[in-house]
């Protein structure tokens, strides 16, 4: 399962939600063995008492995870 990194090099999308599977396509050009990553979207401050702090070290990193 791909980390989360505020400056993703894939998205995930399906034109089914209830398709079983998830299908990553790249942002950009990614070396073969390369991390792929992708932006979890969630919302922070969503899940009370909880919060997880974002290590994806991107300059524009939001910071926070949840
Ligand atoms: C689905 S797992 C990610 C993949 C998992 N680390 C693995 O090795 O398969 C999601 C968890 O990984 C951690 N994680 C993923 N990306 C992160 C990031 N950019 N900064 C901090 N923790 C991250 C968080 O604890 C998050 O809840």
């Amino acid at each position: 399962m791909p980390q989360h990194s505020c400056v993703p090099n894939v998205f995930v999308d399906t034109h089914d939600p209830r398709f079983p599977w998830v299908s990553f396509f790249a942002l950009r050009a990614v070396r073969a063995g390369g991390e792929l990553t992708w932006n979890y979207n969630y919302d922070v401050g969503s899940v009370p008492g909880k919060v997880l702090y974002c290590y994806c070290g991107a300059p524009t990193c939001r910071g926070q995870l949840l």
